[in-house]
């Protein structure tokens, strides 16, 4: 279990964290999103101990790792997968991390095994490809057999085949009862992975929740109808509240006739709607936000950098 606590970390007159206050509990996958800058590293950072808090606090299985005896057995994390040195071998790394962290050696085949790193455990890391790296900094994390695992964006630099991989090793963890939170920038890419997420904006929780909650809390979703008498039924629709805007019908592939989108009425109520007014109707379906318009819904407040506008 994570634990925090008006967790602040300020830089300067900037508050990477600013009062984050949030529990995460036993057996869940959490995913931490936000764009850059958002302060998700920072976070991260400051449950494994590496950061000290400028306010708050922040504990793991009920206290804090700077106090932890043997903080590598409480929670494993993958932060900087190419913190290594490029001159041993996998398996080499691997037991130094273990001494260094009061583990016995017999981990490290286990982890490499858990990484599928087993076949190059002899390789020198530095010819390990990003992908391989991403993998070692996984088997570390693993050493430790920690109740709680932190993965800072663990897909980055992964093939289709590593990325399934690491979403099913994910799924078996959190399976197994442990807690873990796992960042990305993109929706897509922890969608059927994670249980929830908490979606930051400058040092701030700006949406929290189950992935459902998230997509419906989106104005994104909205009912879509296709009528050959679009504008009669979009004058009916408004006179009983609803928004009503002409979408784009989707290209060649597309339906015919005039597409509407619509908010602020259900699927039913617009079928009903249009059969009274005797308006046939060629398409009428309810299209949920995807997550990731979702998730760029909720953060577009609070991107730090925007690129520049093109002149
Ligand atoms: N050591 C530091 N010194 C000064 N400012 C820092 C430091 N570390 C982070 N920051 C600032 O804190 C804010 C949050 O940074 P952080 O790296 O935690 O964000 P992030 O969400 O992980 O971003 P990214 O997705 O780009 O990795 C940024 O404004 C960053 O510039």
């Amino acid at each position: 279990m994570i634990e925090a606590r008006g967790l602040t970390k300020r830089y300067g007159f900037t508050a990477a964290v600013d009062d984050l206050t949030f529990t995460l509990t036993s057996g869940s996958v959490t995913g931490l999103l936000g764009p850059n800058g958002a302060g998700k590293s920072t976070l991260m950072r400051m449950i494994v101990g590496l950061d000290v808090p400028s306010a708050g606090t922040v504990t793991v299985g009920g206290r804090s790792l700077r106090q932890a005896p043997a903080p590598m057995r409480e929670v494993g994390a993958l932060l900087d997968a190419r913190a290594f040195d490029g001159a041993l071998t996998a398996r080499a790394h691997l037991r130094w991390l273990a001494r260094a962290g009061g583990l016995p050696a017999a981990r490290v085949d286990e982890a490499l095994a858990e990484a599928g790193l087993t076949s190059v455990a002899r390789t020198r890391v530095r010819g390990f490809s990003l992908g391989m790296s991403q993998r070692l900094g996984i088997a570390a994390a693993l050493l430790g057999d920690p109740a709680v695992l932190i993965f800072d964006e663990p897909a980055n630099g992964l093939d289709p085949e590593g990325i399934r991989w690491i979403r099913v090793l994910i799924r078996r963890l959190a399976g197994e009862g442990r807690t873990i939170l796992v960042s990305s920038h993109l929706m897509s890419e922890v969608e059927g992975t994670v249980d929830q997420v908490i979606v930051m904006g400058r040092g701030r929780i700006v949406a929290d929740g189950s992935i459902r909650d998230f997509t419906r809390r989106g104005s994104a979703t909205h009912v879509e109808v296709v009528s050959p008498r679009a504008d009669e039924l979009a004058a009916h629709l408004t006179a009983a509240g609803a928004q009503v805007k002409p979408a784009d019908p989707g290209g060649p592939g597309g339906p015919s006739g005039t597409v509407l989108k619509i908010t602020g009425l259900t699927v039913e109520q617009v079928g009903d709607l249009a059969l009274t007014a005797g308006i046939a109707l060629h398409t009428l379906v309810e299209r949920a936000a995807s997550l990731e318009e979702a998730f760029m819904e909720i953060t577009q407040n609070s991107v730090q950098y925007r690129p520049e506008p093109a002149r």
